[in-house]
């Protein structure tokens, strides 16, 4: 029996003598082997062919010509395992076979066209697009816009007239890549790609591959476009088998796959229609989260104690908008519209009929178990009761109501708004088609859900809290803070652990550093430097970024000065060790979620992975020996866990799934 093909081409040829080449392989028509393959051999026949006179290379599934280059396929030419001629996409199909041909091809994009799929339309000699096509080449985060559109119903038929009237030279027949009507002279030219160079070293100066764009880009402009097709197809292969590229691809399939969680999605339970969420408390999240929400449609309910909060919260609300119509985000229309699904309130009455509540008070248990009493008193027996605690046991929260099937942590990152990530919490009694419905609610505002367990901390603050520990331990021997700070920012972080704690702001910090000291207390680190600021009376002692040098003194630390590579350890390791419990707890459910949950919610650098592929692109037994090295010196701060000691005993990667079913969920 042979092995089912990954997509396909079909050809049809109409009585006007165009040939209709159709890309099927859904859901996004990406381009696998099978796929260029089929495509080769459709538009072999179509050049052979004596009743055709012209081609038009379109998709089968509306709405996408083509996602681009089959990702799935990078592992297996990365590891080897698929072996294609060099050049054989590039130089022998698009520009061999398609520009290059004797009969001129037109792409008829509907939709999205991306990554290789725009490739293939540009190598066509034009280009008829619906209006709401999309072309991008998202392997470089660079977006173009569609030149013109028509309506989906006429795609086929205008980009069949368009290639017959290049056949009859109403139009001109023009092969993109010998065109220079848009090239500078040589000497200009070269200066704009020295810009260019420095905005991109500037931009992100671990990244290897915006460079060898350019290089590719000056090659083709000084030797011409063949040598430049050449250097691409060289440098394409070296870059595919970078570490950069395997973290990229990896964090591309572990992003869709934080949706699909074992013994919840694959129930076949479908999402209950959400039509309206309360929000309970208009602070810097609540407010956060009802722009989110209403953003993506949904009525909100805003429910505040007294006038002067709801005003502040709607204020709050309002401000996030007019940010976006001062950024040309959103027009002054649409800005009211989305206003207008905002309701403010002062009592439980008016969210009689919500079929979720979002409760975004402060970390105050007591006040959350009253809150949390009083919705089930009040709303419909049918709705979601989720709370935004970022550290509190829900457990705890709902301890005094029935509805425990209903309760469920809906942990947003600040600006809600803008953060991508969302931290869906489970407890072991909240009932699945809860978590379908949140989910579902999470991608219609755009979020990338992550589905963890219920702890103090969460997946996302429970890694964030070894990072600022890690932190304070060494500025406390002697490291110099701001060297911290750089070190960790050149690594790839958007700050380092400081410049974040200024902005979390110290009594967030204390606050949620409480909750791990008496949760974790055997590998919580006793920092001297805390109670020293917290005795300090002055009052600008909220940013421990500008008052160093003064604590620097106090601290009477002999100044040690440590390589950028202990740095990076030092302040890694440890909070690799915590994902490591998180996973071995059963609290996220594969790996690949906690790359995701530091990716998204810590700001941990794609590039890399997430924290376990990273880990293990280091080694468990090097980290291991690492931090027991260190635990010797520091204490029980840097002591390995259970989990990751075996696993580095026994030489297995981190991110292999658990061996037996440990799940707390
Ligand atoms: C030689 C060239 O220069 C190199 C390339 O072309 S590299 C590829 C460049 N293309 C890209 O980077 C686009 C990647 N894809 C996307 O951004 C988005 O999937 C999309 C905008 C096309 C569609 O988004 P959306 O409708 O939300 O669907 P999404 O859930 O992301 O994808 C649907 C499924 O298609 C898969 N998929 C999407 N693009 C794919 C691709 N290029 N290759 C393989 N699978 C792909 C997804 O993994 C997902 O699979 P799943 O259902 O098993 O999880």
């Amino acid at each position: 029996m042979g092995i089912t093909p990954k997509g396909r081409t079909v050809i049809e040829v109409g009585a006007d003598g165009v040939a209709l080449i159709t890309i099927i392989n859904p859901p996004v028509n990406s381009l696998s082997f099978d796929v260029l393959y089929s495509l080769k051999d459709s538009y072999e026949q179509a050049l052979r062919r004596n009743d055709v006179k012209a081609i038009v290379i379109t998709a089968g599934a509306k709405g996408k010509f083509s996602g681009g280059f089959d990702i799935t396929a990078f592992g297996g030419l990365q590891g080897g395992q698929v072996v294609t001629p060099p050049g054989f996409i590039s130089v022998e199909m698009l520009t061999d076979t398609v520009e290059a041909a004797r009969k001129p091809s037109v792409a008829a994009i509907d939709g999205l066209a991306l990554g290789g799929g725009l490739e293939i339309a540009m190598a066509c000699h034009a280009r008829i697009s619906t209006s709401s096509a999309q072309l991008g080449l998202p392997e470089l985060q660079l977006g173009l816009i569609p030149g013109f559109g028509v309506s989906p119903d006429e795609l086929i038929s205008t980009a069949r007239r368009c290639a017959l009237d290049i056949v009859e030279r109403r139009r001109p027949w023009v092969a993109t890549l010998y065109r220079t009507d848009k090239l500078e002279p040589l000497g200009e030219a070269r200066e704009i790609l020295k810009f260019a160079r420095a905005q991109a070293r500037k931009q992100a100066p671990n990244l290897k591959h915006p460079l060898v764009c350019i290089d590719v880009i000056e090659e083709g402009i000084v030797s011409g476009p063949r040598a430049g097709l050449w250097k691409e197809v060289e440098d394409f292969e070296r870059l595919l088998r970078s570490e950069t590229c395997k973290s990229l691809v990896h964090i591309f399939f572990a992003q869709r796959g934080t949706s699909k969680v074992p013994g919840i999605t694959d129930l076949g339970l479908v999402p209950r229609r959400v039509n309206k969420v309360a929000i309970l408390g208009g602070g810097l999240m609540g407010s956060g989260i009802a722009t989110a929400l209403i953003l993506s449609n949904y009525p909100v309910i805003l429910k505040e104690v007294n006038e002067k909060f709801l005003e502040a919260g709607i204020g709050r609300v309002r401000a996030n908008l007019q940010s976006r119509v001062k950024k040309g985000k959103m027009s002054q229309e649409k800005f009211e519209k989305t206003l207008s699904l905002l309701k403010g309130v002062l009592d439980y009455e008016s969210i009689r009929d919500v079929d979720m509540v979002i409760e975004a008070v402060i970390e105050n248990v007591s006040l959350k178990q009253q809150i949390f009493a009083d919705l089930e008193k009040y709303c419909p027996p049918h709705c979601i009761l989720a709370s935004n605690t970022s550290t509190i046991d829900l457990n705890l929260i709902g301890e005094k109501i029935k509805s425990q099937d209903r309760i469920v942590g809906a942990h947003f990152f600040s600006p809600a708004h803008v953060m991508p990530l969302l931290e869906i919490v489970r407890t072991q009694r909240t009932s699945p088609q809860v978590i379908v419905d949140l989910l579902d609610v999470g991608k219609k505002i755009r979020k990338t859900p992550v589905v963890v367990g219920n702890c103090t901390g969460f997946a996302v603050n429970r890694m964030f809290f070894p990072y600022t520990q890690a932190g304070l331990l060494l500025v406390e021997r002697g490291t110099d803070l701001y060297q911290i700070d750089r070190v960790i920012t050149k690594f790839g972080m958007p700050m380092g652990p400081f410049r974040l704690a200024d902005l979390v702001g110290f009594g967030v910090a204390i606050a949620t550093g409480t909750q791990f000291i008496e949760n974790f207390p055997e590998r919580t680190y006793k920092s001297l430097l805390i109670p020293m600021m917290q005795e300090d009376k002055r009052a600008d002692l909220q940013s421990l970024y500008l008052l160093w040098p003064l604590f620097q003194a106090k601290l009477l630390a002999k100044l040690v000065k440590l390589s950028d590579k202990d740095i990076v350890e030092m302040i890694f390791f440890p909070v690799v060790n915590e994902a490591c419990r998180v996973f071995a707890e059963g609290i996220a459910v594969k790996a690949a979620d906690l790359d995701i949950a530091s990716v998204m919610g810590m700001g941990f650098p794609p590039y890399r992975g997430g924290i376990m592929f990273w880990a293990d692109s280091l080694g468990s037994k090097y980290i291991c020996s690492r931090l027991e090295e260190w635990s010797k010196q520091y204490g029980g701060f840097f002591k390995p866990c259970a989990f990751l000691a075996e696993r580095a005993a026994k030489g297995t990667p981190l991110s292999s799934p658990l061996e037996r079913a440990k799940s707390r969920l």
